[in-house]
């Protein structure tokens, strides 16, 4: 078990709880999307589970460890939001290194080296010496998995990797995502509001609704009733065949 957090408790305020006792367990290589109402506390949840907040009661455990102890094996991926400074592509690639370095020395030879071959993993090489104040919305998103993976992590943290980009490129960012998962044994968290994406990318879900929460496989997560409870709209799911891949459309059709 590469991640697993037992009864993991944090509210911000005595008056409101925001999560409560969560329980959940990752594998290698395995994906896990959470998914919830606006405010419901998906965010709160990576932060404790990067060890920004600490959970006020229970634990995250990364192979077995505190996972406070266990930060380096942890890469984070923000969402993409323009930087005015003007560091090139292979720089700020390289900054996925700083865990393993000491205050006031650059990265060496060996740092570049991993950075480059995160640039490659993800397909910027051509981007190396751009600078990141001049990069598209979903170009800074493929820097930032790159910086995170410099960072040689097991578990990848995404705060929704896919927001703000066209459907073309979430498809792109969300498949790279999954290859470094199924390819490299990374474990992925991420955050995000589209359930088709979920369906498609993630293994498990974590849905999230105030005292409550679910946890398991997409199909079963977000079934008719779930969607009803937890995000008040009808919704519907059929399983359909499409060039002889079985693929599973999630439709919402109303609000109730
Ligand atoms: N620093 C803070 N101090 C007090 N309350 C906070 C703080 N940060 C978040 N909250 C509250 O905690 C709750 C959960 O916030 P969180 O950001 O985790 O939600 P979220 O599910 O990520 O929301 P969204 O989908 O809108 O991004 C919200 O009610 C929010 O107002």
């Amino acid at each position: 078990m590469l991640l697993q957090v037992e009864n993991g408790s944090y509210s911000y305020t005595k008056e409101n709880p925001v999560l409560q006792g969560i329980n959940f367990s990752l594998q290698e290589g395995e994906i896990l999307a959470v998914m919830g109402p606006n405010g419901i506390g998906k965010t709160t949840l990576l932060k404790c589970l990067m060890g920004i907040l600490k959970w006020q009661s229970g634990h995250s455990l990364i192979d077995g460890q505190d996972s406070g102890m266990e930060r380096k094996k942890i890469g984070y991926v923000p969402q993409a939001h323009r930087f005015s400074f003007s560091y090139s592509v292979r720089d700020m690639v390289v900054f996925g290194r700083a865990k393993y370095m000491s205050l006031l020395v650059s990265p060496g030879k060996e740092d570049y080296k991993i950075a480059d071959a995160a640039l490659e993993e993800v397909g910027i090489v051509h981007l190396r010496d751009k600078s990141v104040s001049r990069l598209s919305g979903g170009q800074l998103q493929l820097v930032l998995i790159a910086r995170a993976l410099a960072g040689q992590p097991c578990l990848l943290i995404l705060d929704e990797p896919e927001s703000h980009l066209d459907f073309s490129n979430q498809f792109t960012i969300l498949q790279i995502i999954k290859r470094l998962a199924k390819e490299k044994g990374i474990a992925c968290v991420m955050n995000t509001h589209y359930p088709d994406h979920a369906i498609r990318f993630a293994d498990h879900i974590l849905l999230l609704k105030g005292e409550r929460y679910l946890v398991g496989r997409p199909r079963d997560v977000l079934s008719k009733e779930n969607v009803r409870e937890y995000f008040k709209m009808e919704s519907s799911m059929e399983r359909v065949f499409i060039d002889g891949r079985e693929i599973d459309l999630f439709v919402l059709l109303d609000k109730i």
